[in-house]
């Protein structure tokens, strides 16, 4: 043990949920970020009061290194070199230290155990297999993230944080993100006076780049001073937020220059995007779940079929699309700047219903208010699931087929385990790296009811 007290050296243990290795030290457990389970290193403590009940570290050396071991193509976001400048790594690349191999490997261990501890179900017994990587992915996994947020420092420079940090280290190119997004050089930007920025890439015909500037409120007009300085091919607007975003109806977006929306286009659909509007961050991810979820759902001429955390209508406009005139796609949406966009996006579908309100009272207002029942599902919540309000209403529903698409194994292996006892059985497991080089994954799942 080193004789600086708050670093300690430790072997790794197994991979953990959050992108964790699980270490021991005295009886206490410590989730470390950036080490690779079986490995020997020096970890910087972290949140590791005497009281606390875990405590947690950073991996600054490495003793014994894993043969899965590679060198981070990043350096703000690699926590070695981050140690010798003695500054924290920032987050959002935590598994760049990992060959893409064993990324895939570990989060597919942290999926089994997962549903497995919260969802009672062994994974490989309902099909799971490993962890896949997304048709068209690019063999160095970079340049995925169409949609990426930046801070600026007190000095008004680009910055990110490290993980459960309020710090702010500055950085230039963010190797994840789109390269496009990279050629707008956000660093040399005048940026005093802003608090955050948006960036994302449409992916339709006329695909724009739209950055979206949050003021501080200490520089007047800071957001258009910005904007002026992007390269022309970029549209820019200023959003200031009242409590909350564009999308969830608590803030105001301002033109600054081009489109305040962007144009997706996915199998044969086009969509405008408002905003920070919600739309999927990994640019295979659109065209990857759409044909799951309707490989899964196969949907018959006039089915009735609920998309439920429904965004702007990834999954509606092709559902509507298969079930026809006759049929019915009740798409919910809880945001209502996200939801105006859902109804742009499905005016050509009178069979599409949109509406907006939260999942776990709106899906059984409509059905009750049409007296009609379902005969499938796709429901594709947030980080933290559905949760029992919303399973319940699903289980109501009549729906015999489900498919369900989480970012997040826990709230899924939650989930899994209230529809299992509702007479649901997982059927098919797919789980996708969507997010290379982090921790997390995407699963999509069947469920059919017996
Ligand atoms: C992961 S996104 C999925 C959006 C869409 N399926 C897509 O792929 O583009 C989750 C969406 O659920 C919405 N949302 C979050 N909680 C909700 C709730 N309780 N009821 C309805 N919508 C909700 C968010 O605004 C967000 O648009």
């Amino acid at each position: 043990m080193s004789t600086d007290k708050n670093i300690l050296r430790v072997r790794l243990g197994a991979a953990a949920h959050g992108g964790h290795s699980v270490a021991r030290h005295e009886g206490r457990v410590i989730f470390v970020r950036h080490g690779i389970p079986g490995e020997e290193v020096s970890i910087a403590l972290r949140d590791a009061g005497e009281k606390s009940r875990f405590w947690r570290g950073d991996v600054v050396e490495v003793h014994e290194a894993s043969e899965h071991r590679v060198p981070h193509f990043w350096a703000a976001a690699d926590s070695l070199r981050s140690a010798e400048r003695g500054v924290l790594p920032v987050g959002g690349a935590e598994f760049g230290h990992i060959s893409l191999e064993h990324q895939r490997e570990l989060k597919g261990q942290i999926f089994t155990e997962q549903l497995e501890r919260l969802g009672k179900i062994d994974a490989a017994e309902h099909g799971f297999t490993g962890v896949r990587t997304p048709e068209g992915e690019s063999e160095d996994a970079l340049g995925w993230r169409t949609r990426t947020a930046f801070a600026v420092d007190s000095k008004g420079r680009l910055a990110m944080s490290p993980f459960r940090s309020n710090d702010l280290v500055p950085v230039k190119e963010m190797p994840l993100a789109h390269p496009k997004i990279n050629e707008l050089k956000l660093w040399e930007l005048p940026l005093l006076g802003i608090s955050r920025i948006e960036v994302a890439v449409g992916s339709g015909e006329d695909a724009g780049v739209l950055v979206l500037f949050v003021e501080d409120g200490t520089h007047t007009g800071a957001a258009g001073r910005a904007a002026k300085r992007l390269p022309e091919w970029a549209s820019a607007a200023s959003v200031t937020q009242v409590g909350g975003s564009v999308a969830d109806g608590r803030g105001v977006l301002q033109r600054l220059r081009g489109r305040t929306w962007l144009s997706e286009s996915v199998a044969g659909h086009d969509y405008r995007i408002t905003g920070e509007g919600f739309w999927q961050i990994h640019r295979l991810a659109p065209a990857t779940l759409v044909e799951r979820v309707m490989a899964q759902l196969a949907p018959g001429y006039g089915a009735r079929v609920a998309d439920l955390y429904a965004g702007a209508g990834l999954f509606s406009a092709p559902l509507a699309k298969a079930v026809g005139d006759d049929g019915m796609v009740l798409s919910i949406e809880g945001a209502p700047g996200t939801s105006k966009d859902a109804v742009k996006n499905l005016r050509e579908f009178p069979q599409a219903v949109i509406s907006q309100g939260r999942v776990e009272k709106t899906l059984s207002r409509e059905l009750n208010e049409r007296k009609a029942k379902l005969d499938s599902i796709v429901l594709d919540p947030p980080r933290t699931g559905a949760g029992k309000a919303a399973v319940s209403a699903m289980v109501r529903s009549g729906a015999k087929k489900i498919s369900y698409v989480s970012c997040d194994p826990a709230s899924f292996a939650r989930d899994t385990a209230d529809l299992a006892a509702a007479g649901f059985r997982l059927e098919e497991i797919d789980v996708i790296d969507l997010y290379p080089h982090t921790h997390h994954m995407e699963t999509v799942g069947l469920f059919r009811r017996h």
